[in-house]
């Protein structure tokens, strides 16, 4: 818990209790029951929807905030005009994740019409699969609007507001201050990694460059270079992020990379760099508990960056689309 909240960084004053708990305990008191229902089914037929929301999230928050601009189908933000999920580091986000979304705010929709925000379900959403793959469960503030006017600037913002897999960690450390999150936000994080898988395209590099990142474990290396040929391979191949439990919420992810597990060079220049290690390890060696107690904490902050209340925003019927005005 220390770590992240040592070098969290500053949190805007203007968004500082803006969001709570009980939002819509008037308004849908079973909101985190409808959302459950879907996620926990999802978690069942479709171990994929997990990593995927969780990752739909995080992409969202980073770029304009958690408003769910990134949910907006082709073509909603007037014709012509390019939106969000079809540039740069998105255009491989998996379609399961938006799917849950529908579903869940379906199932909300029924029961609440108009009331609970898109991105109010993708932050609960996000913390129910956390839970569901054996992480931590923690309360999920509520009060965020939709987004309601386009991004100026939006694939400058795409482009600059979402780290790399090959960033280094002076580029994710500014990524990361931009949004309020500090150093061990970043180290913490990461820790989503902990499930999901990642396509060649993004480490293929670290396998054949110089020949091979050498601080990528030996047999990792040999294993992921029969997956991913330098070039001509099948570009729907993937690699778990976490190669010993990628699809159990656990601390195995910085264990790996005391041992030149990770698979994304952003993961491994964690452990690579003298500052951002000390906090791997402590994630490595402290239990799940501080882990988990930190990640709980860092993914409060990341749901509160640039939201919208009031007239800035809106609440969408159909998270793919606008509310026609
Ligand atoms: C620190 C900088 C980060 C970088 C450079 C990064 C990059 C990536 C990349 C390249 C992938 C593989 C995508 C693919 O090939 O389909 C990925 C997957 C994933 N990321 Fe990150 N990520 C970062 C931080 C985060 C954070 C903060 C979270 C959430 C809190 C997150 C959650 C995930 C999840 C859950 C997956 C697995 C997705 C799946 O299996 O569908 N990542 N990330
Ligand atoms: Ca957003
Ligand atoms: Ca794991």
């Amino acid at each position: 818990t220390k770590a992240a909240a040592g070098a969290s960084g500053k949190r805007s004053p203007v968004h500082r209790h803006l969001l709570s708990s009980d939002f819509y305990v008037k308004t849908c008191p079973e909101v985190e029951q409808l959302v459950g229902s879907v996620t926990s089914q999802r978690h069942k037929v479709a171990p994929s929807a997990g990593p995927a929301t969780i990752r739909l999230f995080f992409h969202d928050c980073f770029v304009q905030g958690c408003d769910a601009s990134i949910l907006l189908a082709p073509g909603s933000e007037g014709k012509g005009e390019a939106v969000e999920r079809e540039m740069g580091e998105n255009r491989n986000l998996s379609p399961v994740g938006f799917d849950t979304i529908d579903l869940a705010k379906s199932a909300v929709e029924k029961k609440c019409p108009g009331v609970v925000s898109c991105a109010d379900i993708l932050a609960i959403a996000a913390r129910d699969f956390v839970h569901l793959a054996g992480g931590p469960y923690y309360e999920v503030k509520k009060g965020r609007k939709d987004s309601k006017a386009p991004a100026v600037n939006l694939a400058n913002k795409v482009r600059f507001g979402l780290p790399r897999a090959n960033s280094t960690v002076n580029e994710l450390l500014t990524l990361f201050a931009a949004k309020g999150l500090g150093p061990a936000d970043l180290v913490v994080l990461s820790g989503a990694h902990t499930i999901g898988f990642a396509h060649c395209s993004h480490f293929v590099g670290r396998l054949y460059d110089g020949g091979g990142d050498p601080t990528m474990n030996r047999q990792l290396l040999q294993s992921l270079r029969l997956q991913c040929p330098r070039s001509g391979g099948n570009a729907d191949v993937v690699a778990p992020l976490d190669v010993e439990t990628p699809f159990e919420f656990d601390g195995k992810y910085y264990e790996g990379l005391g041992k030149g597990m990770g698979v994304l060079g952003s993961d491994q220049a964690l452990w690579n760099d003298p500052r951002m290690r000390p906090v791997v390890e402590k994630m490595a060696t402290g239990g799940k508990g501080s882990f988990f107690a930190a990640f709980a904490e860092g993914m409060e902050r990341m749901g509160e960056i640039q939201v919208k209340q009031g007239r800035s925003g809106e609440i969408r019927r159909d998270c793919a689309r606008h509310l026609a005005n």
